[in-house]
């Protein structure tokens, strides 16, 4: 197992009737205010739940945080924090939402250009205001992580920044908060799940028995609820475990003390800035390509994962990573995603703006666990995706 310090200072509120609990972790007498998005919380009534359950304390709301959330329209809320002397966030909605909410809570204190939280991933940030997270879609696990990704609409960037300091100082997850969502947005969540398990498991073997144990039944879960929460999206169980598995998946725990991927999410994150693909819809497109490309840097893993996961023991090794992949690429496609980027209507042109792009980002850096994915392998891999 790799060295490691785990940190994760999120109170997870986990039930039905859990909103109701919140109050007893905001300050009596804060100015809170409520970030959202395009309006579902207004429309089914989440909203004027929160209202209910904050009492002695004085609210005010800013929405229209879209998917993707812009440093343009984040930073008006940064402007009325700083204008109404607030101090306390509650971030009600998806993972664009939560992340709208660490930024904001980071740059309403931050000296200087904002930007600059982006510019250093946010190792530069010493303070920020309490936030809290009411996630309302299973996917992200921002809620119980210090991680945030930033868009720049002008010049079409998507930025990560993390920091201690913006880890929700609560997370309240109500499964029936997410019963209004479409299938498709489900289905996004599924994978979005499904593949930051992965990202941080199919990597290389180094002695981490519980951590690749609680990845694989993590895997297991996704995979066993995904019919069901689809076909039944008030089916709480089914929905609860889609939420806690969607939370885990991103909390720290499983990425503690082994190498960690990510370079399918840096090469997402181009193609959601420059075409406005959905988050969860750039993975599938990218993942298979990656995992197929780099089949035999990730071997030993990826014969772990189609025997432990998808229960393949029959055949050579070389066999059972063809079957995993399919498996996979199958699965996606199933829960209704594209798995080529032409299911997008892109093509080999966008394979060059996407890599001129990863170079804006990153410069010439190698991406993945052994940053091995180097500008050449980056476009295997979109060229694999096409
Ligand atoms: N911080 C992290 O660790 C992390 C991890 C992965 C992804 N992300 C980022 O999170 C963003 C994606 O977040 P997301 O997948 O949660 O989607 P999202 O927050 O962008 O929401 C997608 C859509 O679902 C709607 N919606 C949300 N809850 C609803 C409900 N209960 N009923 C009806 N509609 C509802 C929203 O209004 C929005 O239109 C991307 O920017 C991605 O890069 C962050």
């Amino acid at each position: 197992m790799l060295d490691f310090s785990f940190f994760n200072p999120t109170r997870v509120l986990f039930g039905r009737d859990m909103l109701a609990r919140m109050e007893d972790y905001i300050p009596v007498g804060a100015r809170v205010l409520v970030l959202y998005g395009g309006g579902s919380v207004l429309r089914n009534g989440t909203m004027e739940r929160v209202r209910s359950g904050l009492t002695q304390r004085e609210m005010l709301e800013f929405g229209g945080i879209e998917p993707n959330p812009t440093f343009e329209t984040l930073m008006r809320a940064v402007a009325l924090v700083r204008e109404k002397s607030v101090d306390f966030l509650i971030a009600l909605g998806g993972g664009s939402v939560i992340d709208g909410a660490k930024f904001v809570a980071a740059a309403a204190v931050w000296d200087g250009d904002p930007w600059g939280i982006l510019a250093t991933r946010g190792s530069e940030i010493r303070t920020a205001i309490p936030l809290a997270a009411i996630p309302t879609l299973p996917a992200t696990g921002s809620e119980m992580n210090g991680t945030a990704v930033i868009t720049r609409a002008d010049i079409a960037a998507k930025r990560v920044f993390k920091s201690e300091h913006v880890f929700p100082v609560f997370a309240v997850l109500d499964p029936t908060l997410t019963f209004t969502l479409p299938p498709w947005q489900i289905a996004n969540g599924i994978v979005d799940a499904f593949v930051h398990v992965l990202e941080q498991y199919l990597t290389y073997p180094a002695d981490a028995p519980v951590q690749d144990r609680f990845a694989e039944g993590l895997l297991h879960v996704l995979l066993e609820v995904a019919d069901t929460t689809l076909a039944e999206p008030e089916n709480y169980d089914a929905r609860s475990s889609l939420m806690w598995a969607a939370t885990l998946a991103l909390n720290g725990l499983i990425g503690a003390g082994v190498p960690q991927d990510w370079s399918s999410h840096l090469i997402g994150h181009e193609l959601t800035a420059l075409y406005g693909l959905d988050h969860a819809r750039t993975l599938a497109v990218v993942f298979p390509a990656m995992l197929s490309v780099r089949r035999e840097e990730k071997r030993a893993k990826l014969i772990q994962y189609a025997e432990r996961v998808w229960g393949v023991r029959e055949g050579s090794d070389d066999e059972k990573i063809r079957s995993a992949l399919t498996l996979t690429n199958e699965f996606f496609m199933r829960l209704g995603l594209g798995i080529h980027l032409s299911d997008y209507g892109l093509g080999q042109g966008d394979v060059e703006a996407l890599l001129a792009a990863l170079e804006r980002t990153h410069g010439t850096c190698a991406l993945g666990e052994r940053q091995s994915v180097t500008p050449d392998v980056a476009r295997a891999v979109l060229e694999a995706a096409l």
